[in-house]
């Protein structure tokens, strides 16, 4: 069971290196976590972009980039395509976003040419170190699904345990987490939660224990689960958080960067091969993280 990010990579440099493809790769925090993952061995990358701004970059900051393939293209649109068709004609394992809007990434990806498509849903996934936690701690979904549906949700479920296997996570525990631990009506969040511990114990969602409505405090902190009189084995000690829509989850995923002191990796889920997605505000630190962890699901992939 990998613990903290140090393990994650440590475990893609035995794993790795894979192919990534960055689409529009010119920024500084992007091309910093490329050139290290390169060096460490974690990855070697082809870089899609505008050529003179990349190179511009890499010069100004002393950036070692000699190792990488360079495709040029100015257009975003373009850059994110040819990036994906790099992956879905087998020349790279992951997609990288770079500076562009997930929007655009991920309109690449469902291409129905050149995309990724598998029919699944597709759904990202955070995993952050937290300071003080005994053990990683997964967001989804802060990305990509807005308001998700109890069928899409499950899938979301299946999607971070997926993650989590990667990492070698057994059985991780999921918790479904709304603004109250007991079912309300009025809360919608709350009855699926209900739903989805039901459907996880009817053998409907496998291989992990899924358990909600929680709120946070008591996913994650014994003390609050017990104060609260809650008796869950999920209780306290969640791998997986489901958040009930976009707004929870980005807010939750931004607040755990910049109001902590965390380390964090995301990818999205579901497609043919693995997609590294961050913030583009997030650091080259995360970045490095992200491709860390998309390799290890790429190796899982390939085995
Ligand atoms: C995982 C966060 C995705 C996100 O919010 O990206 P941007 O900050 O680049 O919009």
């Amino acid at each position: 069971m990998i613990k903290n990010m140090k393990e994650i990579l440590k475990f893609a440099k035995e794993r790795g290196p894979k192919t990534i493809a960055v689409a529009v790769a010119e920024d500084l925090d992007v091309l910093l976590a490329v050139s290290k993952a390169q060096k460490l061995r974690i990855a070697d990358a082809i870089l899609v972009g505008d050529q003179d701004k990349i190179e511009k970059i890499a010069k100004t900051h002393h950036i070692d980039i000699t190792a990488c393939e360079m495709i040029h293209e100015k257009d975003i649109k373009e850059a994110s395509r040819k990036a994906v068709a790099l992956v879905s004609t087998g020349k790279a394992y992951i997609v990288m976003k770079g500076l562009v809007d997930t929007a655009i990434i991920l309109k690449a990806v469902l291409n129905q040419e050149i995309g990724l498509r598998t029919g699944n849903v597709l759904s990202h996934t955070a995993v952050f170190e937290v300071p003080n936690y005994d053990r990683l701690i997964f967001v989804t979904d802060a990305a990509m699904n807005i308001a998700p549906d109890l069928m899409t949700k499950k899938q979301i479920i299946e999607n971070a345990v997926e993650v989590a296997y990667a990492l070698d996570i057994d059985t991780p525990k999921v918790a479904v987490v709304c603004a109250k631990e007991k079912v309300n009506p009025k809360m919608p969040p709350t009855v699926d939660a209900q739903k989805l511990e039901d459907m996880n114990k009817e053998g409907a969602i496998k291989g992990c224990m899924v358990g909600g409505p929680f709120a946070l405090d008591n996913a994650v902190s014994k003390k609050a689960a017990k104060h609260k009189g809650i008796d869950h084995p999920v209780a306290g000690c969640a791998d997986i958080l489901l958040v009930p829509n976009i707004e929870s989850g980005n807010v939750l995923y931004k607040s755990m960067v910049f109001f902590s002191d965390t380390k964090n990796a995301g990818v999205i889920v579901g497609a043919k091969a693995p997609i590294v997605l961050t913030s583009r505000a997030d650091s080259d630190e995360t970045k490095l993280n992200s491709i860390a962890l998309a390799v290890l699901m790429a190796a899982k992939k390939s085995n």
